[in-house]
């Protein structure tokens, strides 16, 4: 199926002389949760602001399910809802005007049910008759989600949306993004909490200075690139490892109660029941055992971290 956003040759050079992307080729498929991670400055909101008309690329194209965003821009402009990092909303009108008003500037007709339906899922209805101004900063981002689906995009960008949030609501918006999801709305989000993107992705793009490093089904990703570790709890503490274990990648933690012992999980033989046999050998008892898998974060540092 031909990809929802297609990103081709995008190169931005601000006035200032600064190039912001240097060439970015990039594939969104319908429906899914593209998670578009990178450090500060690396460029996700230039591409997005690109993406969605708002900042004119110098040089390449973007096509938004086939519609060219500079020579059909209407058309394009029309699919997506943007909730950008910044919230800037009207702070003297109410909730409910600020949201109807924004389907009018896309042309819809006014739908009161749509808009009771989406204040509802973002738990604003009951402040529908409130200023803008007198919301909490997590309530106004959420009248910018409300904003940005009131002319009920296909695609919605959402940069940086639990910024600042507190972790139940953040908790909550999750959980909404996922029901969109559901209802077919293909969603774009920049984010630096990596848990975020962990939690809800689909596939993860990794953008660093200006270029696309990476772009990955989450999954698969955390499979490559994940390493896994066994945490073995010594019955009694090793001052050292061990000579005769030094060609294990072991390492000491716990002040010498647990043994750490890092392997590749996509390797098939993990080497495990051998050292494990040679601590018997050695006499290293262990009480109890434990493994964890790296997290997309650890993944992430060390990706970014490599093409410095
Ligand atoms: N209007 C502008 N004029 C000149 N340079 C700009 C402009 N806007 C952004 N930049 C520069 O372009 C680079 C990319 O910025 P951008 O905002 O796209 O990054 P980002 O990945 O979204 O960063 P953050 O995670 O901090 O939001 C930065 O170095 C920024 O300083």
């Amino acid at each position: 199926m031909q990809p929802i956003i297609q990103v081709r040759g995008l190169e931005k050079t601000y006035a200032s002389g600064f190039q912001a992307l240097k060439g970015i080729d990039l594939d969104i498929r319908r429906g899914e949760i593209f998670a578009l991670l990178g450090p500060n400055g690396a460029g996700k909101t230039t591409l997005i602001s690109i993406v969605c008309g708002i900042v004119r690329a110098s040089a390449g194209t973007v096509t938004v399910d086939g519609h060219d965003i500079v020579t059909d821009w209407r058309a394009a402009r029309s699919l997506i809802g943007l909730v950008p990092q910044e919230l800037t909303t009207e702070a003297f009108e109410s909730v409910w005007a600020t949201v109807s008003f924004s389907r009018g500037l896309f042309g819809k007709p006014p739908n009161p049910a749509l808009i009771e339906r989406i204040l509802r899922d973002l738990s604003l209805w009951e402040k529908k008759d409130s200023k803008v101004m007198a919301l909490s900063g997590g309530m106004k981002r959420r009248v910018m989600i409300a904003k940005a689906l009131s002319h009920e995009p296909r695609i919605l960008f959402l940069d940086e949306p639990t910024a600042g949030v507190d972790v139940e609501l953040r908790r909550g918006m999750w959980e909404m993004i996922g029901r969109l999801r559901e209802s077919g709305v293909t969603i774009i989000l920049t984010t630096h909490y990596i848990e975020e993107a962990e939690e809800m992705a689909d596939t993860v793009g990794v953008i660093s200075g200006g270029r696309i490093i990476l772009v990955e089904k989450k999954a698969a990703l955390m499979e490559q690139l994940g390493q896994r570790q066994l945490t073995l709890q010594l019955q009694s503490p090793l001052p050292a490892i061990p000579a005769e274990l030094s060609n294990y990648p072991l390492t000491l933690s716990a002040d010498g109660r647990e043994l750490v012992y890092r392997f590749d999980s996509q390797h098939e033989h993990t080497g495990i029941a051998t050292l494990l046999r040679r601590l018997g050998d050695h006499g290293i008892d262990f009480t109890n055992l434990r493994t964890e898998e790296s997290s997309l974060e650890e993944i992430f540092v060390s990706l970014v971290r490599e093409r410095v």
